[in-house]
């Protein structure tokens, strides 16, 4: 299935759409200041899918799955609704389907909507997966000759974040304050982060539980979808606090999130394999099948009122490890995973420098400022910078994309 599918939403038909009907990616908007729905893009449409279960025009296994708006309570149904629910879409969108005119009445306009949180975030975890962008903090954070810490080619190594950190595209981050050190300081300052960054991430979500430990194929079938995911990052709060359990408030001013969840069943025809292992993995993490996906990725900065700058662009087909292995190793300890638990791949660097997903790395940690088409020149982000990821796969003549994830950095609160 790599052709287009044709849509009797013409805007669904068209190269350049993010959204034609072989991605239906699940969202969550509010229309003229109403109710947070749930909702299906298609084109420049947004199908209303908790008008159509109200409407009695769907048919789950329960009442009120949409009530809520978001996607939590769909997902708890388990595999073989996402398959049947996609499945009835599919048919009902296609070119020529009888049930169009049923439908018509429930599509709104994505340029008048609000997109909102497509799920509740349950848990947030962030991986540290990148090959290229975890040699590349290793050699700036401690000793380009060990830069890899020992353990990094054996575990998919990761930290708990903060569910409540997590904001959809298009919600303003506050550069924080933090406590930094400089090295030669003998005391560290609370001041506003000088240092603050991106990082370029996709995000797994959890779409059934766990109870013990899962294989690496148990827990590809538990992933429900993809977002892509910006892990804004403090980098001099992070070098002064993270020794020894890691990053803490470096990483919990926010995370933002793309506004559409892509399916698994949308990517399926772009598997990629993870790259060949540089030393064997223990077997409970060797991966059954291919289980990363060939996702293009780029990172845009515009500042303020001007235009917007390609950073950095890249694949998710360079991850040292598969979300499924992560997951995988995230249930060793027999820690539960909940439906809506969000897994950061970690920082997506590819073996360029152009391909580099943070600032920290592009700017060689502030050494080489980058020089942007407007002429002036970056470090870290500063005040008005709008930082957007995109990403898509690329089909026979069609895009599985994700829709913008972007943020605009405003201001730090003023110190007393
Ligand atoms: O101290 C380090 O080596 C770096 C840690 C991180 O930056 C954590 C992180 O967010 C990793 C990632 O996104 O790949
Ligand atoms: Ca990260
Ligand atoms: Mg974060």
């Amino acid at each position: 299935m790599t052709q287009l599918l044709r849509s009797w939403v013409e805007s669904a038909n068209t190269p350049e759409t993010d959204f034609p009907l072989n991605n239906l990616p699940y969202g969550a908007f509010r229309f003229g200041g109403g109710a947070l729905h749930a909702g299906v893009a298609i084109g420049d449409r947004i199908l209303d899918v908790t008008a159509l279960e109200q409407a009695g025009l769907l048919d789950l296994p329960e009442n009120g799955v949409f009530a809520r708006g978001t996607w939590n309570d769909f997902m708890a149904l388990g595999a073989d609704v996402w398959a049947r629910f996609r499945d009835h879409l599919t048919t009902a969108l296609s070119e020529g389907a009888a049930q169009r005119s049923d439908l018509e009445a429930h599509l709104v306009a994505m340029a008048d909507a609000t997109l909102e949180m497509p799920f509740s975030v349950t848990e947030f975890t962030d991986f540290y997966a990148g090959r290229h962008h975890a040699f590349n903090v290793g050699s700036l954070f401690r000793d380009p000759a060990n830069a890899l810490p020992p353990n990094w080619l054996h575990i998919p190594i990761g930290y708990n974040g903060r569910a409540s950190s997590v904001v959809v595209s298009g919600t303003d981050i506050t550069r924080p304050n933090g406590q930094l050190k400089a090295p030669d300081a003998d005391m560290p300052v609370f001041e506003a982060s000088k240092r603050f960054d991106l990082e370029l991430e996709m995000g797994a979500i959890v779409g059934k539980p766990s109870k013990g430990r899962v294989s690496v194929q148990e827990a590809d079938d538990m992933i429900f979808g993809y977002v892509l995911l910006n892990d804004w990052s403090a980098r001099d709060i992070q070098a002064w606090e993270y020794v020894p359990l890691g990053p803490f408030q470096a990483k919990a001013t926010a995370t933002t999130i793309s506004p559409w969840i892509v399916t698994k069943a949308a990517l399926e025809p772009f598997r990629a394999s993870t790259p060949p292992r540089e030393k064997e993995l223990l077997p409970y993490l060797a991966e059954p099948g291919p289980m990363l996906y060939d996702i293009d990725l780029e990172v845009g900065l515009a500042p303020e009122g001007k235009a917007e700058t390609i950073l950095s662009r890249t694949n998710y087909n360079v991850m040292y490890y598969s979300a499924a292995q992560q997951l995988t190793h995230h249930t060793t300890s027999g820690c539960p995973m909940r439906v809506g638990d969000l897994l950061g791949s970690g920082t997506i660097s590819g073996p360029e420098k152009q391909n580099r997903g943070s600032l920290l790395e592009l700017s060689w940690a502030g050494k080489e400022p980058l020089t942007l088409d407007t002429g002036e020149t970056r470090t870290f982000l500063e005040d008005g910078d709008t930082l957007t990821l995109r990403g898509a796969a690329k089909g026979d003549g069609y895009r599985i994309g994700f829709g913008d994830c972007a943020g605009t950095l405003r201001p730090a609160p003023a110190l007393d």
